[in-house]
């Protein structure tokens, strides 16, 4: 069985429709999905504020590629163009761990490169698996606490189904 953790994000039209989107997409596999975190964005581009969530998914048979295909395709249907780096996007779906898969091959780099510092990705994460650990780097709990979660707001309002 393979379980990999999935971080979702939008920033641009019907955000959380979107994010639904990707839900729907893994409606099959799916294992937990998480309340809706409105965020400030980082990166450094000026842009309006994400939508982001974090899906718990399995597969029987599946490999770490199976993920990053399946998600890629969701951003397509979605119709997500590759424009900036760190810049808007209709859907994101970043593959964060995959069990405890190390990859150093630049197209599916895991754990995600990025997750230690982003509590956009920690919070919701928590949410769902509250003994999270992140692979080689321990408990999502100790990495959050290490974190500012200023901008990262819970939107209990909004929730995907
Ligand atoms: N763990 C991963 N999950 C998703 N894509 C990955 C991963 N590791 C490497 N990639 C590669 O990253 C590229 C997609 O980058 P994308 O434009 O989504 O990056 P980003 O979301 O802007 O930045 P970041 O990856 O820092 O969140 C793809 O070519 C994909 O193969
Ligand atoms: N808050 C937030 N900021 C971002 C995000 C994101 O998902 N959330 N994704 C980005 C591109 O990967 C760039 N910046």
């Amino acid at each position: 069985m393979s379980r990999a953790v999935l971080s979702l994000g939008s920033n641009m039209g019907d955000r959380l429709a979107f994010l639904q989107s990707a839900v729907d997409g893994f409606r099959a596999e799916l294992v937990a999905v998480s309340p809706v975190y409105e965020t400030a964005p980082w990166g450094g581009v000026e842009q309006d504020d994400f939508l982001n969530a974090v899906l718990v998914v399995e597969a029987e048979g599946a490999d770490e590629w199976y993920w990053l295909r399946r998600g890629q395709e969701l951003e397509q249907r979605a119709g997500r163009q590759r424009l900036v780096r760190w810049g808007p996007r209709v859907l994101d779906v970043d593959v964060v761990t995959v069990d405890d898969v190390a990859s150093e091959h630049p197209d599916l780099l895991l754990p995600h490169p990025g997750t230690p510092e982003r509590a956009t990705v920690l919070l919701p994460w928590l949410d769902v698996e509250p003994g999270a650990e992140l692979p080689g780097r321990g408990p999502v709990r100790d990495l959050l606490a290490g974190l500012s979660t200023e901008g990262v707001h819970r939107r209990d309002d909004l929730k995907l189904a």
